[in-house]
């Protein structure tokens, strides 16, 4: 039986379940249990606090589980990514009071508030800065003005907690995160865990692709084609009207309204746009 690692709270629980449930694993999604059985997929659940998963995956203890980036590299084991999972982007930043710091050497010799100690103490090691960790477990913002810190290093999203505390980021991310599907480092392959990753693949495509469907002269098939290129090739149909075709093809969705004002241009009629809710590709 595949044992797999979920939050059990926090920003990526939700998200985390319900790609579980688009992915045909329905048993996911029983919210505050501790452990879930999947006897139809032979998958058992374990939900944990989202910054220990990555410690019982790279001991071995649970197969594979879903974490996040930042969180990984703050425990400071070793996993390997088998999936960028697309959701709780965030970047892990400095920030302090405006007029308190320029750059981030500024920091050297400040006290710096994080709930992410392994993660900050890497970064400042690698840009040479000696400052003072003040270890938190979380509301890290409020800190600065509450006195027990002069700056924060923390994840910011869209930046509204920090415009909040009176924050201003300083220099470059540290890092850029998102949810992530990892396994121990080095774990032998495995058709189980295969299998998981393509259903979770299939997700991210379905939600990142959306199906184009639309008539055009046949003359201008080809042309239409470089627009709709899609994965492997389009289907071309002909129509009743052998002046006309059928085309259908998976297109970006970011890119479908330029696709679709490109194909009407070129004389493309009844053009279609269809999600796709799951996919193998
Ligand atoms: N506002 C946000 N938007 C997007 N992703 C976020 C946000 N806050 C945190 N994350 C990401 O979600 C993951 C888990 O963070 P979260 O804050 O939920 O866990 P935690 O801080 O350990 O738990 P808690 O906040 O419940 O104590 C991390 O990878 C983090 O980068
Ligand atoms: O840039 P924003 O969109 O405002 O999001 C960033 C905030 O979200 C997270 O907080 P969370 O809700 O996890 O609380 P925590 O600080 O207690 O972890 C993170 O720690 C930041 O505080
Ligand atoms: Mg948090």
């Amino acid at each position: 039986m595949l044992r797999v690692a979920l939050p059990n709270k926090g920003q990526l629980s939700d998200p985390a379940r319900e790609m579980l449930r688009e992915a045909g694993y329905p048993a996911a999604h029983s919210a505050r249990e501790l452990v879930v059985q999947d006897p139809e997929n032979d998958v058992e659940f374990f939900f944990l606090r989202p910054r220990d998963i990555a410690i019982y995956v790279a001991s071995g203890q649970l197969d594979i589980g879903i974490t996040g980036l930042d969180l990984v590299l703050d425990s400071g084991v070793q996993t390997e990514t088998l999936l960028e999972l697309g959701f709780a982007p965030s970047t892990f930043r400095f920030a302090a009071p405006a007029g308190t710091a320029t750059t981030v050497h500024d920091l050297a010799g400040k006290r710096i508030a994080t709930s992410y100690a392994g993660l900050l103490a890497t970064r400042l090691a690698e840009l040479g800065i000696d400052a003072t960790v003040v270890k938190l477990d979380g509301a890290v913002e409020n800190s600065v003005r509450l006195g027990v810190a002069d700056a924060v290093a923390d994840v910011v999203a869209t930046g509204t907690t920090l415009k909040q505390a009176g924050l201003t980021v300083l220099g470059e991310p540290l890092l850029v995160s998102q949810a992530l599907l990892v396994q121990r480092a080095g774990a032998a392959q495995s058709p189980v865990v295969d299998t998981f990753v393509r259903r979770l693949q299939g997700v991210i495509v379905a939600r990142a692709y959306v199906l184009v469907d639309y008539d055009i002269r046949t003359e201008l098939v080809e042309r239409a084609c470089r627009i709709t290129p899609g994965i492997e090739s389009p289907t071309v149909s002909s129509l009743h009207d052998s002046a006309w075709s059928a085309v259908r093809a998976m297109v970006p969705r970011r890119d479908v309204h330029r696709v679709m004002d490109e194909l009407y241009d070129m004389g493309g009629r009844g053009i279609l746009v269809t999600d796709i809710h799951a996919c193998r590709l």
